[in-house]
């Protein structure tokens, strides 16, 4: 299997050597420049319905941490804005830096954000996330970027967990949780057509990046770096910089859901 990472041996500038999707036109992230995204008044507002029931677990998986939810009902889901039917919650997860000038993947005008939330959901047209992946119109990303301010207590409960699975495939019950309560007040989004950011880079998401950011304070930042790439007894390798950087646009356009 095609191991990849974030370091200079296996980084996003090798990525092309085993996944030729990298090179491909809808690739992600992407620099966003807001004055030249369209205004789209076509475009729906975002509709969030999530159950805090449907939180299962939560996993280093060598790359970032997830918190996996159960998808085989209709509870937890994500319809209007750019995208036609229903989409489910499978998971949320994040990118950041090892320091607080950088670690988000989207960047606005040229500008980084220490860390990026990404809650990823699958179109119920196709019987499965797995089924959806590769199909264009088979995933949906809401990503969120967190500037640095004052300490989020929404985040606190995921922070809190992540002492238990510091390692690679460490993994744990995070049970009751509702990953709304991790959105800004405001739902304006950007939205364009792009990929998954790491391997196999498959170009399926309708990506919906929202304009107001959400804080994370320095400590909490520093509770993100506290994770390990690494597996248990392997030389240590702090889990930072797990972000791809942008890609080109390649004549793809960026609307807007506000003016
Ligand atoms: N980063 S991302 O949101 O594109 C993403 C997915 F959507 C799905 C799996 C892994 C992953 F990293
Ligand atoms: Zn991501």
């Amino acid at each position: 299997s095609h191991a990849w990472g974030y370091g200079p041996s296996d980084g996003p500038d090798t990525w092309a050597e085993n996944f030729p999707l990298a090179s491909g036109p809808r690739q992600s992230p992407i620099n966003i420049v807001p004055k030249e995204a369209q205004f789209d008044p076509s475009l729906k507002p975002l509709k969030v319905r999530y159950d805090a029931r449907d939180a299962k677990g939560i996993l280093n998986n060598g790359h970032s941490f997830q918190v996996d939810f159960v998808d085989d009902t209709d509870s937890s889901t994500l319809t209007g804005g750019p995208i036609s039917g229903t989409y489910r919650l499978k998971q949320f997860h994040f990118h950041w830096g090892a320091s607080d000038e950088r670690g988000s993947e989207h960047t606005i005008n040229g500008i980084t954000f220490p860390c990026e939330l990404h809650l990823v959901h699958w179109n119920t047209k196709y019987a499965s996330f797995g089924e959806a992946a590769d199909k264009p119109d088979g995933l949906a990303v809401v990503g969120v970027f967190l500037k640095i301010g004052a300490a989020n207590p929404k985040l606190q409960k995921v922070l809190d967990a992540l002492d238990a699975i510091k390692t690679k495939g460490k993994q744990n019950v995070f049970a009751n949780f509702d990953p709304k309560t991790l959105l800004p007040g405001s739902l304006d989004y950007w939205t364009y057509d792009g990929s998954l950011t790491t391997p196999p880079l498959l170009e399926s998401v309708t990506w919906i990046v929202l304009k107001e950011q959400i804080s994370v304070s320095p400590a909490q930042m520093a509770k993100f770096r506290s994770l390990l790439f690494t597996g248990d007894g392997e030389p240590l390798c702090n889990m930072v910089d797990n972000f791809r950087p942008p890609q080109l646009l390649k004549g793809r356009r960026v609307r807007a859901s506000f003016k």
